[in-house]
């Protein structure tokens, strides 16, 4: 049986400076920069990876931290399919911060968003100010799963995109069966994730960046 084609929609949300752009960087192009340059408004890149037979397109969306922009947060979380709040591990402002993106995500996408709450910069630990065992049981309290990281050092990245790309593959398969069952029994029910087949151009809209933290 051949493999399914998965397009899916991925947002990075978390205070200015947490490493959002970093992770997204060190994800799909390898990179690190030592620099902050803030996001502007918002950038996205694409990236193709093999999940089994299945084939999964991420579009991932990093969002510019900064409190000015806050009210574009919903042009660009609207119809996520997932979404990473990022802290900084050394920075208690920002967990805090992450938890106003949560109430957020679940008031505008209830259930349909899979949230992943992820403490950046683990190669910072001896400046940690997060208590890790409270990161991880706020994560548990609000369903969602606490990953750590540092894009810097590559620990923890691909294995962050991959989980939760695994994550919306299934969601999206019992989606399916729910659709289908329903379609069987004669009811209906709205259907978010869609399976398409994708092209192999990278996109990449840097509307960024100026400035440092
Ligand atoms: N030590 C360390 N520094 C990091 C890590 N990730 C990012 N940084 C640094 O943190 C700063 C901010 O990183 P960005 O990725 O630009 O942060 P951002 O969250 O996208 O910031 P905005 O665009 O303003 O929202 C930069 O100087 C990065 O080099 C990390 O894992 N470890």
């Amino acid at each position: 049986m051949s493999g399914k084609n998965y397009q899916f929609k991925v947002v990075l949300l978390g205070e200015g400076c947490v490493g959002k752009t970093s992770l997204m960087l060190r994800y799909v192009q390898d990179k690190f920069n030592e620099e902050h340059l803030s996001t502007i408004q918002a950038a996205f890149l694409k990236k193709k990876i093999r999940i089994g037979s299945n084939s999964v397109e991420l579009a991932i969306w990093d969002t510019a931290g900064q409190e000015r922009y806050h009210a574009l947060g919903p042009i660009y979380y609207r119809a996520s399919n997932g979404a990473f709040l990022v802290y900084d591990i050394t920075d208690i402002d920002s967990f805090e911060r992450i938890k106003s993106w949560v109430k957020e995500l679940k008031t505008s996408l209830g259930n349909n968003c899979i949230l992943c709450i992820v403490g950046n910069k683990s190669d910072l630990e001896k400046n940690r100010n997060v208590p890790i065992k409270e990161a991880e049981e706020y994560a548990k309290s609000v369903g969602a799963k606490h990953y750590s990281t540092s894009a810097k050092l590559n620990h923890g990245v691909n294995e962050l995109f991959l989980d939760i790309s695994k994550r919306m593959a299934e969601k999206a398969e019992s989606s399916q069966s729910t659709e289908s069952n329903n379609a069987q029994n004669g009811s209906s029910s709205t259907k978010r994730n869609v399976i398409q087949v994708v092209d192999d151009s990278e996109t990449n809209q840097t509307d960024k960046k100026t400035g440092c933290c």
